[in-house]
């Protein structure tokens, strides 16, 4: 069966808020769509049409609400594919994936803006697509733009913004919204220390509230920061799934190298 159920605010208490179960999800390695050499003699060659690959396989596992989970991996393994399945912005090709509470993605450096509106426009959309109000979003939208201290930039399509500053209004934005699940991919990485150490203060007053976290690091001492829990993936597959320790143990012991 291939599923993908968002059903936001129907979480029962004491049941998981996100539960995958035998997930795969496949993506093509080539624009012609010619078999290469990997997919024809490649293990995972078997299920696969010609020119594509399993970016994840086989993933299964299920998150209470309250977690903080830190995703580790060497590029490429499937880390930002996995938030994205959460986020529901891939389906997968296999298993299923279920979604019980709202998501506050912050997966890449554009956080979804439109290129050619303005930074408060785009302030409205984003938070008007999490299902705030125009009322809500007006009393917060100086809160949000004081945090992302970009107060010159209101009315500068978001375009022309830089790169740090693209990531300072989606992460103002993300944090303020109500959503109980917040993902975090390495973007905030992009921002100048200063501005990293206020977002995650930002994150541990929000974990602290409750929400439940998913945290894509390189770094092991932000990652253990927040996290309790890791999850470990490798050629696609979740290798382990663990108390932080052992899954940043694990992974040094393979490759040799921890997270940075
Ligand atoms: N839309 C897509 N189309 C084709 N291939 C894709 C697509 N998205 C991701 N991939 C591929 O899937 C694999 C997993 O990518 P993903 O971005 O999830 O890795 P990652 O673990 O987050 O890597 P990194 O640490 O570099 O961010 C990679 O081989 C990537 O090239």
């Amino acid at each position: 069966m291939t599923e993908t159920v968002r059903t936001p605010g129907t979480a029962a208490a004491g049941s998981p808020v996100i539960a995958l179960a035998g997930v795969g999800i496949r993506f093509r390695r080539n624009r012609r769509g010619r078999r290469s050499f990997k997919d024809l003699f490649g293990s995972g060659a078997r299920r696969t049409r010609p020119g594509e690959f399993w970016a994840l396989r086989a993933v299964s596992f299920t998150v209470q609400r309250g977690e903080a989970i830190g995703v580790v991996g060497r590029n490429g393994q499937g880390k930002s594919t996995l938030l994205k399945l959460v986020t529901g912005v891939v389906l997968p090709d296999e298993g299923t994936v279920h979604v019980t509470e709202g998501v506050a993605p912050l997966i890449e450096i554009t956080g979804g803006f439109v290129d050619d509106l303005t930074v408060r426009e785009n302030v409205f959309l984003t938070a008007g697509l999490h299902g705030m109000t125009k009322k809500q979003i007006g009393e917060r939208f100086d809160e949000i733009i004081d945090f992302a201290e970009i107060g010159d930039f209101v009315d500068t399509p978001y375009k022309h913004l830089s790169s740090g500053m693209k990531v300072r209004i989606a992460f103002a934005v993300i944090s303020r919204l109500e959503e109980p699940i917040i993902l975090v991919d390495e973007v905030l990485a992009v921002g100048d220390k200063a501005f990293r150490e206020k977002c995650y203060r930002r994150i541990e007053e929000l974990l602290a509230g409750g929400r439940t976290l998913f945290f894509v690091s390189h770094n092991e001492r932000d990652l253990r920061r927040f996290c309790a829990r890791g999850l470990y993936l490798d050629k696609g597959a979740l290798v382990l799934d663990g108390p932080l320790d052992e899954v940043l143990a694990r992974y040094d012991a393979e490759y040799g190298v921890k997270p940075a």
